[in-house]
């Protein structure tokens, strides 16, 4: 297989063609839910009948004799009714088909999310692709209720009013809308920044969202630091920004509103005006002047809303188009079909790998070294050394560039495995265990979806954690949050157990037992010796009753292996891991012996 099949390559070829206009991408969302759309199209064609027909036969009862004005009214009444009825009709029809495009956008929105490469994930602020979820959707959702049978009704309205007008006297009309033109010019030009204010401050909105998220998700930290101020001067910060930005986005709008006035009142006083002389001169009758005022409102009604539909649509364009911003983003593609696994293959191999996040400066540089099979080594350095980059390659988060050496897992180049295959094949056990909101049952089922309640109550036994779980009120049924009720050291029996129950061949531990205590260390240490039973470990730890277990042990520097060898033997080659080892646990577990230390 060449390399430009590799990895890198997945994401280019799911780069999208070249995105269509918003507006039909857009169309695509609402298109299955078409009767709905047909159903407000139509009512608000009805809509605009009756409202049109209505002046015609108020026209008719003018002129009409005394014996067929109960007649007239009757017929009124029955036209109001329609009205009313398409009216309800309008607002249920665009209430159902914008309820369901919007769940459907937001759902796709949401599995893109969650199919985008780590690597793309980890550059974006969480609280700004969140608020894109809600805020911008919302957007959506209130156009689509609110203006979209607009669309329909107004140009209805204007054109069949405009025409009734002219019929009866194109003189008054064309006097009356003489400064139209320039109205809809100066609407068209003022209305145009509203877009883009609108997109900053969904763009804030979502800055806002991401502090937020920081200052409930670390509240802990931000207490044990008593940083309340510092992040609230950060969130106010930003909120200056939200309000600086809406009272833009406001003022433009504000400035819509009288234009829509001083639209819809000039052509009233020249038809006032005009009109008058005109019924002097014989030209028109009374009764031609009621048709006229009430007609007079449909031409102007459209023509008022033109600001408010413009900046609409510009506010709307800017929603999707953030919206489209992330489905374009490319997603993770899995090229490769599964294939047969050999478990008998060496689980890790590093040939040379060079890495860089950016293009630039090197994490990882020229790293070679094998994992057996039922071998641990354990990952040694300071920090910032590369060593959680080496578990983000191997499960496949980040990408090698061409020339960058190769990663083989269970015999296989990484570039040639299915995603989803290759992770199936690696637990990962993190520092920084992650809670779903849901039962503990559930998060330890997250290690295997067809587990029954017996394997999962087997593997948290194996894992030490089934006691703690009986002690909770509702046991295995217990509802625990994202940061939860559970103490770090439960968590990390919950991932073991979890890490258990999927019973993949390869292990990645990184920093276990590393926010600890003793007591709670001893306890997740024995779990984690029956989990690393029978796999291949790549375990990083600071902890020497972790590195003292392993077969090898690396210790890197600066993205290099300065050391490979066991625990014993690099503490009498004298080299740099016995430095670090003394500074390190030495000092910080008391609890080598002299033995141990061999020097
Ligand atoms: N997503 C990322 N984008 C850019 N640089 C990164 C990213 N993740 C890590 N780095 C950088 O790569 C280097 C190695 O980071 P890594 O997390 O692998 O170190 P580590 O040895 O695991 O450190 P620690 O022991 O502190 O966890 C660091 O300089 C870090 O700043």
């Amino acid at each position: 297989m060449k390399r430009s099949d590799t990895l890198a390559s997945r994401k280019s070829k799911s780069q999208p063609p070249r995105p269509k206009p918003i507006f039909f991408r857009l169309m695509a969302y609402i298109k299955p839910y078409s009767f709905w759309v047909l159903l407000t199209i139509v009512t608000s064609l009805m809509a605009a009948g009756v409202d049109i027909g209505m002046g015609k036969l108020i026209e008719q009862m003018v002129d009409s004799s005394s014996d067929k004005l109960l007649f007239s009214a009757g017929f009124i009444g029955i036209m109001a009714l329609i009205g009313v009825i398409s009216k309800y009709l309008i607002k249920y029809a665009s209430t159902r088909f914008s309820a369901y495009a919007l769940r459907d956008l937001r759902n796709a929105v949401a599995n893109h999310l969650e199919n985008l490469p780590v690597s793309t994930v980890e550059k974006q602020q969480s609280g700004d692709l969140v608020s894109r979820l809600t805020n911008d959707t919302t957007v959506l959702q209130n156009f689509f209720i609110h203006h979209f049978a607009n669309i329909f009704y107004m140009p209805v309205v204007f054109v069949s009013a405009l025409t009734i007008l002219l019929l009866t006297s194109w003189k008054l009309i064309l006097f009356s809308l003489i400064l139209l033109p320039v109205g809809i010019a100066v609407t068209a030009v003022l209305s145009r920044p509203i877009s883009k204010y609108s997109e900053q401050l969904q763009e804030q909105l979502g800055s806002a969202n991401a502090v937020t998220q920081d200052m409930i998700g670390g509240i802990s930290m931000v207490k044990a630091f008593n940083r309340q101020d510092t992040l609230f001067e950060k969130y106010s910060k930003v909120m200056q920004q939200v309000l600086f930005k809406s009272l833009l986005l406001e003022k433009r709008r504000a400035l819509m509103s009288p234009i829509s006035i001083l639209l819809l009142s000039t052509p009233l006083i020249f038809m006032v005006a005009i009109g008058g002389y005109l019924i002097e001169r014989g030209e028109l009758t009374s009764g031609n002047i009621i048709i006229f005022l009430y007609m007079f409102s449909f031409v102007l009604q459209p023509i008022s809303m033109i600001p408010v539909l413009s900046a609409q649509v510009q506010e709307v364009t800017g929603a999707a188009r953030r919206l489209f911003d992330v489905l374009d983003m490319s997603v993770e593609q899995d090229i490769h079909s599964f294939l047969d696994v050999d478990l008998n293959a060496a689980p890790i191999e590093f040939e040379n790998v060079t890495f860089s996040y950016d293009g630039q400066t090197n994490v990882l540089n020229g790293l070679s070294f094998w994992l057996q099979n039922q071998q641990t080594i354990a990952l040694v350095g300071s920090s910032g050394c590369g060593k959680s980059t080496l578990f983000k390659l191997l499960c496949g988060f980040y990408e090698l560039s061409p020339g960058g050496g190769t990663i083989k897992v269970l015999g296989r180049p990484l570039h040639e495995w299915n995603l989803k295959q290759l992770r199936s094949q690696i637990s990962l056990v993190s520092q920084d265990t992650h809670l779903f909101p849901g039962t503990i049952a559930e998060n330890i089922g997250f290690g295997n979806l067809h587990a029954t309640r017996d394997d999962i109550v087997r593997v948290a036994k194996e894992a030490n954690a089934h006691d703690f779980i009986m002690q909770q009120p509702e046991g295995y049924e217990t509802v625990i949050g994202e940061r939860g009720s559970l103490s770090g050291g439960q968590k990390q029996r919950i991932a073991i157990a979890r890490a258990l129950l999927k019973d993949a061949p390869i292990l990645l531990l990184d920093e276990p037992t590393s926010a600890l205590d003793t007591h709670s260390e001893a306890i997740v240490q024995e779990a984690i010796e029956r989990v690393m039973k029978d796999r291949a470990v790549l375990v990083i730890s600071h902890r020497l009753t972790t590195i003292d277990k392993a077969d090898c042990v690396i210790f890197m520097s600066d993205g290099k292996i300065v050391e490979c060898n066991t625990h014993e033997q690099l503490i009498r080659s004298n080299g740099p891991y016995k430095k670090l080892y003394f500074k390190q646990f030495v000092l910080q577990d008391g609890t080598a012996s002299a033995d141990r230390e061999g020097a």
